[in-house]
């Protein structure tokens, strides 16, 4: 990162133009290079462009398959993306009709649909690997359509103040919010003064203990609308969110963020016991910390270090045993932070898009049975996750572009219809 998009991909190889520019567009990024403001010699990372994650996922596969490798181990490619791109690199890179259609390549992934397209099947099961070879199923390409989001006049108004942390005049009561009802009025956002918008003026209108799910096509919006939830990104917006009739912006950050919880698209473990990645501030007792573990089936992964990591007085570290989480375990140990805290706002960024479907499907009845007075809005690809949902948001180039119940929205027959019928292909 901190180079241009195109550095990042070529990874000091040569500058193969022809090859290049059908990697890209295999791995769908051609549409997102019309948002940006030099193409591909946009500078992405800390000094340049931040992206999205499914961005972030598809420039690691382009630099991959720009290698021109023989052989290819691609770990879980298609979690971060939407279904129609991923129905896109399916039959673009990896499928015999794809780039590296002639290559040998291993593809780990939790997307069980895609299993009758392959020639060999390796389940592992607690470290014992069973292989199953068959004819894989013939697929029709799928014929994408490339649409290209018109960059928006620069306005909203915009805002430049940089948040304060405590506001002396407007601080939250404990326990607040009371009810966690989310207004959404005429709110808009760009990354940079002269970046296109990443939100165009929402207007949402979210009922206390509702569950929402987030929808949408990659880069359509889904993490802005979080983070500016948590108003992690405070410049160039205008319009205001309302959180039970409260103007969030009239708070400090530092008394309003802890007063939501969140489970991160990239759950991060701090270095140190995994009761101090629970519990950083020493706030709960021990047996809280082991309720929300078993809920969350990690008691299991966790007991092996019992006595030295997890022990109430062990304030030390230093003869904790060595452990590191998988991606999923990560999204978990999140999932337990969150549950110790209970907040009446939580936001789930593609929470459960590491796990298994089975793991999956545990957590969101968790979620319901944990969270049942619970304003819940969870973002993800995996419409399994969130198709029983109380209402759906479709998110599309920085504007909800459908609401409604799932049964509605299918009925509709517009663009959630169309995710879920891209989806569910090779079922
Ligand atoms: N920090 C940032 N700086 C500049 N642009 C950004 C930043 N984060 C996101 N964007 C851009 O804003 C748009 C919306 O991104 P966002 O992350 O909200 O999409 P998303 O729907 O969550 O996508 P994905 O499914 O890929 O995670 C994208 O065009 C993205 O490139």
């Amino acid at each position: 990162m901190n180079a241009t998009l195109r550095a990042n991909i070529l990874f000091g190889r040569e500058y193969d133009e022809d090859y290049y520019w059908k990697v890209l567009s295999a791995c769908a990024l051609t549409d997102d290079l019309e948002m940006w403001p030099k193409s591909d010699m946009t500078v992405i990372g800390e000094n340049g462009m931040n992206i999205s994650g499914g961005q972030r996922a598809r420039l690691a596969l382009a630099r991959t398959v720009y290698s021109r490798a023989d052989i290819y181990f691609l770990d879980d490619p298609l979690s971060a993306v939407d279904a129609i791109v991923k129905r896109h690199i399916l039959d673009n890179i990896i499928l015999s009709t794809g780039l590296l259609g002639n290559k040998l390549r291993f593809v780990t992934t939790n997307a069980d649909n895609i299993l009758p397209l392959c020639n060999q099947i390796a389940t592992v099961d607690n470290g014992r690997v069973s292989v199953k070879v068959q004819t894989p199923q013939v697929h029709t390409a799928f014929e994408f359509k490339a649409t290209t989001p018109k960059m928006a006049k620069a306005a909203d108004t915009e805002r430049d103040a940089e948040a304060p942390y405590i506001i002396d005049s407007c601080r939250p009561p404990v326990q607040w919010p009371p009810n966690g009802k989310i207004e959404f009025r005429d709110f808009s956002m760009k990354y940079g003064a002269d970046l296109g918008y990443a939100l165009k003026n929402v207007n949402l209108t979210i009922n206390p203990g509702e569950k929402i799910g987030i929808v949408g096509r990659t880069g359509a919006g889904k993490s802005s609308l979080a983070k500016v939830l948590f108003r992690l990104v405070h410049e160039n917006t205008s319009g205001s969110i309302m959180i039970d009739g409260q103007d969030i912006s009239e708070f400090g950050v530092g008394d309003y963020r802890p007063q939501l919880g969140m489970i991160p698209q990239e759950s991060t473990m701090l270095d140190g016991s995994i009761r101090h990645n629970l519990d950083p501030l020493n706030q709960f007792d021990i047996e809280g910390m082991w309720a929300s573990l078993i809920k969350c089936n990690m008691a299991k992964v966790v007991s092996p270090y019992r006595s030295s990591d997890t022990e109430q007085n062990d304030e030390s570290d230093d003869d904790s045993e060595e452990g590191r989480a998988s991606s999923g375990q990560q999204q978990l140990f999140s999932l337990c932070r969150v549950i110790m805290r209970k907040r009446r706002i939580i936001v789930l960024d593609e929470a459960t898009a590491n796990v298994d479907l089975e793991t999956d499907k545990s957590i969101q009845e968790l979620i319901r049975k944990e969270f049942s007075d619970c304003t819940v809005l969870t973002i993800a690809h995996r419409l399994d996750t969130i198709m029983s949902s109380d209402r759906i948001i479709v998110m599309d180039k920085g504007t909800v572009a459908e609401i409604g119940t799932p049964q509605e929205l299918l009925a509709k027959d517009g663009m959630f219809a169309q995710l879920v019928k891209t989806s569910e292909f090779g079922q």
